[in-house]
């Protein structure tokens, strides 16, 4: 299954996406960094045996009234 983790990076979602990741899903880890490092990237896949492929993306706030 295609598994999308917000907040991956965390002390939380990472745990989490190493079990899914473990459990054959595919997991895309969305993160702002607001609270973690990316090198922890390089923690799961030393943990996991896969690496990750990187893709940034900027969202826009969009305010509705
Ligand atoms: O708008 C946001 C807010 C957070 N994050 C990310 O979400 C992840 C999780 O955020 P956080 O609130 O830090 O949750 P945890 O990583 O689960 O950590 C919380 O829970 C832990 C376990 O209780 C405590 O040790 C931490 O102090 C506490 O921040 C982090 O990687 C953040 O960078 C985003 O990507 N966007």
């Amino acid at each position: 299954m295609n598994i999308l983790v917000t907040g991956g990076l965390g002390f939380i979602g990472s745990h989490t996406a190493v079990k899914l990741i473990k459990n054959n899903h595919k997991v895309i880890i969305a993160d702002n960094l607001v609270n973690a490092k990316v090198e922890i990237l390089e923690k799961l896949s030393t943990i996991t045996g896969i690496k990750s492929t990187d893709y940034y993306v900027t969202l826009k706030p969009i305010f509705c009234f």
